[in-house]
C-alpha cells in the first residue's frame, strides 16, 4: 500500500506529516516511526506527526519523536501541522486544534507560510544551579553561556540530559547567548538525542526564563535566532504567570512523497 507523506520544516526543525483522517497507516510502532525519521534508511526528520479528525476541534495533532516514541508537545511541529491543515483545506486563517498538552489556538498568514501558535500558560519555573527548568508543553533546561557558536552542544547537552536528575524522564537542553538585539539559542533535543536546528517549546522556555531572570514584566516580545532561522516569542508576564504566549515563525512545505514499503 502506498502512503502519501509531506515533509515540512519550521526554522530547520523538520517533520514528516501524514494525513491520518482516513487512517492510512496501520500498525504504527516505534520501529516504523524511527525508520521513517532516519536520515539514511528513511525519509529523515526530527519527528513525525499525524493529523487526525476530532469531534470538538479542527483536527488533532499526534507527535512522535525521531526515536519512534510518542513525544510531548512540539512547538515547531505544531506550527507545521497548522500549515499542513491549511494546505489540506481543513482550516483557513485560524484554528483551534488539540495536541498532547491540550487545546491550541493558531493564526496563519494568507500565503500559508507564517504561523503564530499559542502555547500553554506557564507559572512554574524551577532552578537547577544557574539553570532554569520549566515545562512549556515539553520539559526544558535553560542555561546562559558564552561563546555558544563554538560550544560542543552535543556533548554538553547529552551530559545534562543523561545526568542523575534527568536521565529517567529526559529533558531538552537549551543554551542561550545574549546578543545586542536577540537571543541566540542552541538545543539538544530529547527523543532526537542530538542537537536540532530549532526547538519551539525550547525557545518559548528560553524567553520565559530570561524574562524572569531580568525581572521584566508586561507585554514582552523576544526575537530569537536558532541554527535554522528566526523565531519570535510574545507573552504577557505579571511576575508570576506567563499568559497569551505565542510562538511565531516560518513553516514550509518542502516536498511530498510516497512510502511504498512497510
Ligand atoms: N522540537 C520540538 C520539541 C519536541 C519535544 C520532544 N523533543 C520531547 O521532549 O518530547 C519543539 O519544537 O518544541
Amino acid at each position: 500500500m502506498k502512503i502519501k507523506f509531506y515533509k515540512y520544516q519550521g526554522a530547520g526543525n523538520d517533520f514528516v506529516l501524514i494525513d491520518h483522517r482516513e487512517s492510512a497507516l496501520k500498525n504504527i510502532d516505534t520501529k516504523l516511526v524511527a525508520k521513517l525519521c532516519d536520515r539514511r534508511f528513511g525519509i529523515g526528520a526530527d519527528g513525525l506527526m499525524f493529523l487526525l479528525s476530532h469531534p470538538d476541534y479542527d483536527f488533532e495533532m499526534v507527535y512522535y519523536n525521531a526515536d519512534g516514541n510518542l513525544g510531548s508537545m512540539c512547538g515547531n511541529g505544531g506550527r507545521c501541522i497548522v500549515a499542513f491543515a491549511k494546505h489540506l483545506g481543513v482550516i483557513d486563517s485560524e484554528t483551534n486544534f488539540l495536541a498532547v498538552d491540550g487545546a491550541h489556538y493558531a493564526k496563519i498568514s494568507a500565503e500559508g507560510n507564517w504561523v503564530e501558535l499559542q502555547m500553554i500558560d506557564v507559572d512554574d519555573i524551577q532552578q537547577d544551579g544557574e539553570a532554569f527548568v520549566l515545562n512549556t508543553g515539553s520539559p526544558h533546561y535553560v542555561k546562559e553561556v558564552s561563546s555558544l557558536e563554538q560550544m560542543d552542544v552535543y556533548t554538553e547537552g547529552y551530559n545534562i540530559r543523561n545526568n542523575q536528575t534527568y536521565q529517567r524522564d529526559g529533558i531538552n537542553v537549551n543554551f542561550i547567548e545574549q546578543k545586542p538585539n536577540h537571543l541566540f539559542v542552541r538545543t539538544f533535543e530529547r527523543g532526537v538525542e542530538d542537537e536540532t536546528y530549532a526547538c519551539g517549546t525550547g525557545v518559548t522556555a528560553v524567553a520565559m526564563a530570561m524574562a524572569k531572570k531580568q525581572n521584566q514584566v508586561g507585554k514582552i516580545e523576544t526575537p530569537i535566532k536558532v541554527l535554522g532561522g528566526d523565531l519570535q516569542i510574545n507573552f504577557n508576564y505579571d511576575g508570576q504567570k506567563f499568559t497569551d504566549v505565542f510562538l511565531c515563525g516560518p513553516a514550509e512545505r518542502v516536498f511530498v512523497g510516497e512510502i511504498d514499503q512497510l
